[in-house]
């Protein structure tokens, strides 16, 4: 996913991402959905939520295995959610927050889990930021996010997630936010670092989801728009694919 992503930065192409929560995954209706991305095309599903109660990461992953070939990464809350069988883990450090064990505790109790397995590990500077609403990683993290209004604060824990030697970074509002992470915030992160930028929470439209792209995301995450709106794949999918024809035709 990183060499992936790495070029995709590199080149001005974009990435979207379907986010996958164990929680929500009806595995009946989940087969005919993973048909749907045959057609209407997504580069990652990422697997997680912040709390989860059924640990169904290895049926969710088995199943996505049986009908595409779609990398599945996992997005963990804590050390509980590693799946051995997907491809890659974003190993979050939540560098918006204060809490060391979102910083570094639970990472020490995953180490020798995610060294004996074959997980791609991506290092990944995680930035809460305010969507309008407290959220369940913010609840369960004990942290704040950071103002939605402040795009340099933002700018300067990237830069410092990135000099620790993080190799994404990802800006979330938040699951199902009411505002999503501001353009400004998206265009003063992508400036103050050179690594993959990943954004996600509330985007629920194809225009805020050309908004984190034009102002500067290389990869945008959704989950509960998808959920919510079956028609949101099709357009996400095809202004992603739109996004890229340009970059091909060079414009
Ligand atoms: C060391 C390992 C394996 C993991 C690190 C764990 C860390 C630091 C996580 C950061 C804080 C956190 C709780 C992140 C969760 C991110 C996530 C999977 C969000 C998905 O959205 P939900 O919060 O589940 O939304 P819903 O409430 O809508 O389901
Ligand atoms: O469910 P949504 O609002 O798309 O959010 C996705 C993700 O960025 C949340 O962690
Ligand atoms: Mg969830």
């Amino acid at each position: 996913m990183y060499a992936t992503l790495r070029s995709y930065q590199q080149t001005g192409r974009k990435a979207l991402a379907v986010l996958l929560d164990p929680d929500k995954v009806e595995l009946g209706g989940f087969s005919s959905f993973l048909r749907r991305t045959l057609e209407h095309p997504v580069d990652f599903f990422l697997v997680g939520g912040s709390l989860v109660t059924e640990y169904t990461h290895q049926e969710i992953v088995q199943t996505i295995r049986e009908h595409t070939d779609t990398p599945v990464v996992l997005f963990p809350g804590n050390s509980l959610h590693i799946e051995p069988s997907a491809d890659g883990i974003l190993l979050l450090s939540l560098i918006s927050g204060r809490n060391p064990d979102f910083l570094i505790g639970q990472h020490v109790v995953a180490a020798p889990l995610l060294k004996k397995s074959k997980l791609e590990i991506l290092p990944t500077g995680y930035m809460l930021v305010d969507g309008g609403a407290q959220t369940t990683v913010s609840y369960i993290s004990g942290t704040m996010p950071l103002p939605h209004d402040k795009p340099s604060v933002a700018a300067c824990t990237a830069m410092a997630g990135e000099m620790l030697g993080m190799r994404l970074m990802y800006l979330d509002a938040g699951s199902g936010a009411r505002r999503c992470v501001s353009p400004e915030m998206i265009a003063a992160v992508r400036e103050a670092v050179d690594t993959p930028l990943i954004v996600g929470g509330g985007i629920n439209s194809a225009q805020k989801a050309e908004a984190a792209l034009l102002a500067g995301a290389d990869m945008i995450v959704v989950g509960n728009g998808i959920e919510a709106n079956p028609d949101l794949l099709p357009e996400l999918s095809a202004l992603v694919r739109f996004c890229n024809r340009q970059i091909v035709a060079g414009n």
